[in-house]
């Protein structure tokens, strides 16, 4: 077996394992990148960006059906399967592209190539060829679809979101099991471009959504377009033919009915890429779920000592945010402190957010209202502003007047501290609120910030103004149409 010293081995070649790359570099040209899968990131591939090709394919079929309620009418609207997700591979092969030519840059004595694992703590076996000794070891080896045995019961008919993105053509129907993240922005899709479909959820939760008012919101407004129950019976799943045949009961009638899909999406969460690498090897500390316990700001893993180890872990890998913006921030930290080790320093670590690219969208900044409550004493300790896109004035000019959302701050400080939002285009508010969040704004603050007229931040604006007047610190809303125009 060929032997190798480098100062850092990362092992992925993902978002996280790619900045970590590039981060490292700077204390150390010995530093290798270890990919043992396709190149090429989970995002560019078969996540964010293929993900974000469909629905933009759908969002439009769907603009087009809604033109006769502006009074513009196109008539036979046609979706034409082939020729949408040609496009998706079209644009998302594009993006890979663009992630193998960055990846040029790295010399090709640092890109190594085969399944990394743990030999000692500071030695990984590169497939059946390769020791490599390092000083340092980033574990940036991100995550997969997972799914209950139960679902396996639809054999061949089985896919999950790393397989859809290589249909040829759109199926007739799709069973899609998880309402979470990828469940909703997949089913919407799909549902959009003409899929029959159901989807089926488990413990009742819709999407992010940790607040009550947001989640049935969301289950009211998706239930308007599609089958979603978020707390399913589902009694049997059996493959009959070339489909599966689904027995539940059905949601309010209790009735048992047997409905068959060409094929069944299992969206029922990810499970991190950590079985393989031979952990119990590499001397670290692991929780119930075999994730080693580490320090979120530095991103060093513990030993089973208790003490800090050679190795760092970023992205997927450790569950903690599993999102692209997360990954790269701590690829960075992670290569930061593998490059300096032993030597190591505490990253910033941003506001935590997530947007859903559903319609309406989602999303959920800083703490959920439950987690404020316990950090702050109950719930006299936290205030909650709300405010309703329905009659928020662009939003009715657009017709996309559908959403609630609900922002939190402290008792007494003013701080705000959290938000969840259901609407229109709310990924832009959710960034000013993030943005806020890390100025550590408080309430009347935010009010004093301009406003255009008319915009979809007047309906933030609204909601400020009642979580000001929850936390007595401002007026209550009277009649803030005569304030600020129609519509705020
Ligand atoms: C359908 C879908 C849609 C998504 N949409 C969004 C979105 O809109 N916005 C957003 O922020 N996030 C989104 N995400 C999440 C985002 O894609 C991930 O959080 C991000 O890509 C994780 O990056 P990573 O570097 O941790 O992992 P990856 O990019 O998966 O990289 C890990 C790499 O490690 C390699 N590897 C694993 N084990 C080994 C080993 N033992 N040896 C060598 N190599 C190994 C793998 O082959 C892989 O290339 C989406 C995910 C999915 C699935
Ligand atoms: N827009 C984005 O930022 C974006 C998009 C896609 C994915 N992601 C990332 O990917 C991660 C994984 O997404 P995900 O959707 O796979 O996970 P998730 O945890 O968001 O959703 C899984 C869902 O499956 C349900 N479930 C579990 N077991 C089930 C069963 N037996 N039957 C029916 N339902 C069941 C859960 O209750 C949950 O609703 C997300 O946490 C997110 O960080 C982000």
């Amino acid at each position: 077996m060929q032997e190798c010293d480098v100062d850092v081995a990362i092992i992925g070649a993902g978002t996280a394992g790619l900045s970590a790359w590039q981060t490292a570099r700077h204390y150390s040209d010995r530093v290798a990148l270890i990919e043992g899968g396709e190149p090429g990131t989970t995002c560019a591939r078969v996540g964010c960006m293929p993900s974000k090709l469909l629905i933009a394919a759908a969002e439009t079929a769907h603009q087009v059906r809604e033109a006769a309620g502006f009074g513009i009418h196109a008539e036979n609207v046609r979706v034409d399967g082939r020729a949408v997700l040609a496009r998706v591979r079209q644009q998302r092969d594009r993006f890979v592209e663009s992630v193998f030519d960055s990846m040029q840059r790295i010399e090709p004595a640092n890109r190594l190539s085969g399944h990394a694992r743990f030999e000692d703590p500071q030695t990984l076996l590169v497939g059946d060829q390769l020791r490599l000794h390092a000083r340092s070891v980033v574990i940036a080896t991100g995550s997969r679809p997972h799914w209950p045995d139960m679902l396996e019961a639809a054999g061949g008919r089985l896919v999950t979101s790393d397989d859809i993105f290589e249909w040829q053509d759109l199926p007739e129907s799709v069973a899609v099991f998880g309402p979470g993240i990828i469940g909703l922005e997949l089913s919407q899709a799909l549902h959009r471009l003409g899929v029959r479909l159901r989807v089926f959820g488990k413990s009742g939760s819709i999407g992010p959504f940790q607040d009550e008012a947001l989640r049935d919101y969301a289950d009211r407004t998706f239930n308007e377009s599609f089958h979603l129950d978020p707390a399913a019976k589902v009694e049997a799943i059996e493959r009959d033919g070339d489909r599966v045949a689904i027995s539940f009961l059905e949601r309010g009638s209790g009735k048992r009915l047997t409905e068959r899909f060409d094929y069944l999406l299992a969206a029922t969460g990810r499970r991190p890429n950590l079985d393989r690498l031979d952990l119990e090897k590499a001397g670290l500390r692991l929780d119930d779920k075999g994730v080693p316990h580490y320090n979120p700001f530095t991103l060093q893993c513990q030993t089973t000592a208790g003490q800090g180890s050679a190795i760092f872990i970023a992205g997927d890998a450790n569950q903690e945010r599993p999102l692209l913006h997360e990954a790269n921030q701590q690829g960075r930290i992670a290569g930061d402190n593998a490059g300096r080790y032993p030597d190591r320093r505490a990253g910033r670590r941003v506001t935590p957010f997530s947007i859903v690219f559903t319609d309406p969208q989602m999303a959920t900044i800083g703490h959920s209202r439950r987690e404020l409550e316990r950090q702050l004493g109950g719930c006299s300790g936290v205030a909650v502003g709300e405010a309703s896109f329905e009659d928020q004035g662009r939003a009715v000019v657009m017709r996309r007047n559908r959403g609630l959302m609900r922002l939190y701050a402290e008792h007494g400080t003013g701080q705000f501290l959290g938000a969840e939002l259901f609407g229109p285009h709310v990924e832009h508010l959710a960034h000013l609120l993030a943005w806020a969040m890390e100025q550590r704004s408080e309430v009347n603050r935010m009010l004093e910030m301009p406003f255009y007229h008319p915009v979809l931040e007047e309906g933030l604006r609204s909601a400020l103004r009642d979580l000001s007047a929850n936390l007595q610190q401002g007026p209550a809303i009277a009649e803030r149409c005569m304030e600020f125009g129609p519509g705020g």
